[in-house]
């Protein structure tokens, strides 16, 4: 039995001491004694239950109890008067992390800051990471972490214990709470709570001004009073296990919550509970970062910032309108193909919100010469972009001042490599991407270059896909899905079904992604380059005038 390790010394049987509890009665004094502290107790309990128990390391150890003491007083929550300051809560940089049994990589270098007074959303296809990520950020023993760091508020959460880490103000509500037989919620809560005030050095709560405390909370989750006589998270159903989380953050208090689907297997009513009690719980200061399937969850607690996560990456990051174009379309909508249009904005917006710009840098370089680097690259699919294909070279200003609406992106096909390799250099204008397909080649690929005509304004100049040399340049491997994805892609922004996609619907297709790029980035976008040796290929076409 789990609860072995709790080491609990009862001078009552459990039954002895659950009275019923209202209001306006409150409970007698308990007298059940803990040898552990709570969220030791809790952490044996889940460490009684993972695969991989093992004795305690820095990295890896002792699972954080997702219910545990917090150095903040949850009272102390409360908004402090709305400091303008940007403070970052919790700062992620490349975070690698493998199973620690089989030593297999599940976090491939994830990025993300959440600031305080931040709701952040993490979304993502079933096994791509979401929930090893949380797990990790709280120290779960079944994961070592092999590279990047954790750092919360400026502290090293790496090297910490995970209790430690729950100290320092992290809560983590799991997937699937475990219950902690022979402990009662009611005694669990006092425990925590207390051990929490004396890692502060303030004054525990006795027996009676907890339980004040508690009811104050109850009302929050709207739970009933009987469940704090039961054992924590015994019997409980799914939902109620949920509902139990949120009780545990509201009376722990937490700076940063980490909810990990929290609203799955709640009802409606349910959902808007929870949703209600962690909008409560929010402050200028505290934040939350969310694991969600849905957008529901998000419709009730609005997020500043969601994250999709693919392959334990964090590939893109939006605003709410990414959940929403998720419910309607599905993950086919952000495939590999848009990540690495979304890569560079992601950084961009990861920089800013470090206030260090690095990841910026990265995403300007890789953006600006057409060259996605190879950690970009690796995070959307290996799609690695050789040097060949990137334009350090100037384009020529007809191609960098052309009028969007005349930049095609031409019928998506496979051309064979030796036909490619065949072309002479001719010319270098316009970018084509191609993607294989039955469509047989149409295009005449003998028409001499034509140079632009600098007396023709540049809004009349025309982008044709004839006359090309084709440039390949070829990435290493793109999976099938990331292909099916490409091809869905193209089909979605090809509006007109013509086989060719012009500026204009490429602008509207990246909208409907909810990439508000400018129209330089999507001229820029259209030169990049980017293929897989046998499936995709991006292509330099000639530009004429005519
Ligand atoms: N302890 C473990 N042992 C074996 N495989 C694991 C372990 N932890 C994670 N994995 C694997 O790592 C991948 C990511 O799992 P994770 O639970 O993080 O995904 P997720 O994005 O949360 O998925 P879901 O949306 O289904 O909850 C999965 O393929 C999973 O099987």
């Amino acid at each position: 039995m789990a609860g072995a390790n709790l080491h609990l010394r009862h001078s009552l049987s459990t039954a002895q001491f659950l009275p019923t509890f209202s209001s306006s009665s409150p409970p007698p004094p308990r007298r059940v004694q803990l040898r552990t502290s709570p969220s030791r107790a809790l952490f044996s309990n889940l460490r009684a239950n993972s695969p991989t128990s093992r004795t305690t390391t820095r990295r890896s150890n002792t699972i954080n109890s997702s219910s545990v003491s917090s150095p903040v007083d949850s009272d102390s929550l409360v908004a402090d008067g709305g400091e303008a300051r940007k403070i970052p809560l919790l700062e992620v940089k490349d975070l690698r992390a493998v199973i620690v049994e089989s030593r297999q990589e599940i976090l491939k270098g994830v990025n993300l800051v959440v600031y305080e007074g931040e709701v952040h959303a993490v979304m993502g296809k079933n096994g791509s990471g979401k929930s090893t990520f949380s797990k990790v950020l709280v120290g779960h023993p079944d994961y070592e972490v092999t590279g990047g760091s954790i750092v919360f508020k400026g502290q090293n959460l790496v090297d910490m214990e995970p209790e430690e880490r729950s100290l320092a103000g992290l809560f983590m509500s799991f997937q699937s709470p475990v219950a902690i037989p022979g402990v009662s919620n009611m005694d669990f809560l006092n425990m925590a709570f207390n051990a929490r005030k004396r890692k502060l050095g303030q004054p525990e709560l006795d027996p009676i001004q907890f339980y004040s405390h508690l009811v104050s909370k109850l009302e929050v989750v709207n739970m009933k009073t009987d469940f704090l006589n039961r054992n924590v998270n015994e019997g409980f159903s799914g939902g109620e296990r949920k509902r139990n989380e949120i009780l545990q953050l509201a009376v722990l208090g937490a700076e940063l919550a980490i909810l990990d689907e929290i609203d799955s297997g709640l009802d409606v009513d349910a959902l808007q509970d929870v949703a209600k009690a962690v909008n409560g719980l929010l402050t200028p200061k505290n934040s939350v970062l969310m694991i969600t399937h849905y957008q529901r969850l998000l419709d009730y607690i609005k997020p500043t910032l969601i994250h999709i996560m693919e392959n334990g990456r964090i590939i893109k990051t939006g605003d709410n309108s990414l959940a929403k174009l998720l419910e309607k379309e599905g993950y086919k909508a952000i495939s590999a193909v848009s990540a690495a249009i979304w890569r560079p904005r992601i950084g961009a917006e990861q920089a800013s919100s470090h206030g260090k710009g690095e990841a910026s840098k990265e995403a300007a370089s890789s953006h600006g010469k057409g060259e996605a680097s190879k950690e970009a690259a690796s995070s959307h699919g290996k799609a690695e972009v050789s040097k060949e294909a990137s334009s350090s070279e100037p384009l020529p200003d007809q191609v960098q001042n052309k009028p969007p609406e005349q930049v095609t992106m031409s019928n998506p096909r496979t051309i064979p490599e030796a036909e490619t390799k065949s072309k002479p250099e001719e010319v270098k204008q316009e970018v084509v991407v191609q993607v294989e397909t039955t469509k047989p080649e149409t295009k005449s690929e003998t028409k001499p270059e034509t140079k632009p005509d600098p007396n023709k304004p540049k809004h009349m100049r025309r982008v044709s896909s004839a006359g090309l040399r084709t440039e390949s340049v070829i990435a290493e491997s793109l999976s099938e899905e990331e292909i099916a994805g490409l091809k869905e892609m193209f089909k979605m922004i090809d509006a007109d079904n013509s086989g060719q996609i012009t500026f204009e619907e490429l602008k509207v297709g990246l909208k409907r992604v909810g990439a508000n790029l400018k129209e330089s980035e999507i001229l820029d976008l259209m030169q990049a380059k980017s293929n897989d040796k046998q499936h995709c290929q991006f292509v330099k076409n000639n530009i004429d005038n005519t």
